[in-house]
């Protein structure tokens, strides 16, 4: 088992990682208030997970409810939310109960915005089942839903009290929700970990066979670089910023296709190959690193290009990215593999003709 640490004060919590940790009900008892939770699951990870957590659960005497969301980006909304509430007050839970998130980003958010709101705040634990939700969104502390005009536009930051990536539960995820959670994965390379960007490019075959090692050690340092991001900047005042690399385009394509069409994953990969385009344009990233970045996103099986909404249609999208401040559009560009930095007032004609270079042709 690998174990991490998001320093965080009195707020840190661990990260364990490894085949087996989703019965670590040992972990889980030191996170609790009192052992009553509810775990929140959708309906393909409940028959595939959720009775062998229960039952991990009660055999140490934890009484445990379940609500069972409807499976799907599409469902990242005010009405699935509602859902857990009604689960909650229906089942008398008080301040003191636990919430569980069982399965991948999606739930995560989801789960952990109710945590966040029920009763004005109740405690979270993240049990992610997906590639991408281990290597980034149960660490952290972002959490939200949808509005059809943008992702993420409604949520809080709740940190949750601990986080068990059990490996062995991506031995039943599909081909498409791995290839889109190295992603975020190959994202850490370029923003702040070059040397990671090599591990990468040599292992990539490794990852996609999902050979055990290789996965825990992709896991194992996706969560370090973002552990010491999120330990520098919880709530995105700087440096947090720069996990944002390829979302402000990527966001674009979620919303503009309608959410769900294309995997988070996948609309970060064309959107980091959109801000490596338009970083080399600008005369920062060199036309070899540009070349490596978009041929480890290709490599990956990761689209390399973005869908042909026009340039005119992804500005509009973008112009509700999280990041603009006062009106101006922020976006995360590259220097160098592994050299990330934030930019403002970038010239509008540069971005079109980044985006247009990018996108499938018509
Ligand atoms: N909070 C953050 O910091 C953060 C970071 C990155 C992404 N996100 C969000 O995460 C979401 C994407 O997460 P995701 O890629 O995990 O998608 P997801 O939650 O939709 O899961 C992908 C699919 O895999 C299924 N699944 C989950 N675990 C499985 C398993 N072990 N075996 C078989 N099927 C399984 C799910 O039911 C779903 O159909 C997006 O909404 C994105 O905005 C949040
Ligand atoms: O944790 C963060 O900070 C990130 O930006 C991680 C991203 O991978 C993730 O997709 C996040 O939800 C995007 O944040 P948002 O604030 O743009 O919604
Ligand atoms: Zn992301």
């Amino acid at each position: 088992m690998r174990k991490l640490t998001v320093a965080l004060g009195d707020r840190s919590y661990p990260i364990l990682i490894g085949e087996g940790v989703l019965d670590r009900t040992d972990a889980i008892l030191a996170a609790l208030k009192t052992p009553r939770v509810a775990i929140v699951t959708n309906d393909v990870v409940a028959p595939l997970y959720l009775g062998r957590l229960e039952a991990a659960l009660r055999s140490v005497d934890v009484a445990c409810d379940s609500v069972i969301l409807p499976d799907g980006e599409a469902h990242k909304n005010w009405q699935t939310l509602n859902t857990i509430f009604d689960g909650l007050l229906a089942g008398h839970f008080d301040r003191s109960t636990t919430l569980i998130a069982l399965g991948g980003g999606v739930v995560g958010d989801m789960a952990g915005f109710a945590a966040a709101t029920y009763q004005r705040g109740i405690p979270f634990i993240q049990i992610p089942t997906t590639l991408l939700s281990q290597v980034d969104s149960s660490v952290g502390g972002k959490t939200a839903i949808n509005h059809p005009l943008g992702k993420n536009m409604i949520g809080a930051f709740h940190q949750p009290r601990l986080v068990l990536a059990d490996t062995s539960t991506l031995t039943t995820l599909p081909d498409r929700e791995l290839k889109a959670g190295l992603a975020e994965v190959i994202k850490y390379g370029l923003i702040r970990d070059p040397a990671f960007f090599d591990w990468i490019e040599t292992n990539i075959e490794r990852l996609l066979a999902r050979e055990p090692q290789a996965l825990g050690e992709a896991i194992e340092r996706s969560c370090a670089n973002k552990a010491r991001i999120v330990s520098e900047d919880e709530t995105e005042r700087g440096v947090r910023a720069l996990l944002n690399l390829g979302h402000t385009f990527g966001h674009a394509i979620e919303a503009g296709m309608g959410f769900g069409v294309w995997l988070h994953g996948e609309a970060v990969a064309a959107g980091m190959v959109m801000a490596a385009c338009l970083s080399n344009r600008l005369g920062w990233l060199s036309a070899r690193q540009y070349e490596r970045t978009v041929a480890l996103i290709g490599r990956t099986g990761l689209p390399v290009r973005g869908p042909k909404l026009g340039a005119a249609r992804y500005l509009e999208l973008m112009a509700h990215d999280k990041k603009v401040d006062a009106g101006r559009l922020r976006l995360v560009l590259l220097r160098d593999i592994g050299d990330a930095e934030i930019f403002a007032d970038l010239p509008a004609v540069e971005i079109a003709a980044a985006i247009d270079a990018c996108c499938e042709p018509s």
